[in-house]
């Protein structure tokens, strides 16, 4: 088998797992929770570093834009996006801050942070929801095997069984597309 081939197995290996890990009843409460805060004009504010930085603006790109259908636009922050606030509050008080500090000024009780995290071990998202939990929202995490850290500061996991960074990302890909086509379609027959 070619390396390409190879690699392409292994990554339709880590979905399959995914799959007999059976995420349904989770997924279904992360997509009421997100439902129930974009409904009440809460926010969905999304954190992560690196790809899954680039995931956290994905996402809002799909559910500030559009997904598969016209609709009104939803109040969704990716927290990665804001350079100045990144790099001035990181810079004055350090990373680990980054996204708690934003947390903090868009988050209210009854909104929603999706974490994202391949190890569930990054001290900035560990911090970003602990002041989520702290101001009552919801937290949904979205991490590798076991969760790390961020599991027990989750209210609902939806954790993808692999320990392979980039593997484990391609996993969140397909839940958070799932995720947006699920919420997009509950909130524009609504
Ligand atoms: O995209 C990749 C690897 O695929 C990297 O940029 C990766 O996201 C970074 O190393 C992150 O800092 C990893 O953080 P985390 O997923 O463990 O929270």
């Amino acid at each position: 088998m070619s390396d390409l081939n190879d690699y392409l197995v292994r990554s339709a290996a880590a979905i399959s797992a995914t799959v007999e890990r059976d995420l349904t009843s989770e997924m279904e409460r992360a997509a009421s929770a997100v439902v129930s805060a974009l409904s009440s004009g809460k926010a969905l504010l999304i954190c992560g570093n690196g790809g899954s930085a680039s995931d956290a603006i994905h996402i809002a790109g799909e559910l500030v834009g559009r997904f598969l259908k016209e609709r009104k636009a939803y109040n969704v922050i990716a927290l990665p996006a804001n350079a100045a606030v990144l790099t001035a509050w990181g810079n004055d008080y350090g990373f680990d801050t980054v996204f708690s500090r934003q947390v903090e000024a868009h988050g209210a009780a009854g909104g929603v942070l999706l974490a994202i995290s391949t190890s569930g071990n990054s001290p900035s998202i560990l911090a970003a929801a602990e002041q989520a939990r702290m101001m009552d929202m919801t937290v949904i995490s979205l991490t590798g095997d076991t969760g790390g850290k961020l599991k027990p500061l989750s209210d609902i996991l939806l954790n993808v069984p692999s320990t392979s960074t980039p593997i484990i990302q391609q996993g969140h890909l397909c839940l958070y597309h799932y995720l947006c086509e699920v919420v997009e379609a509950r909130l524009s027959n609504g």
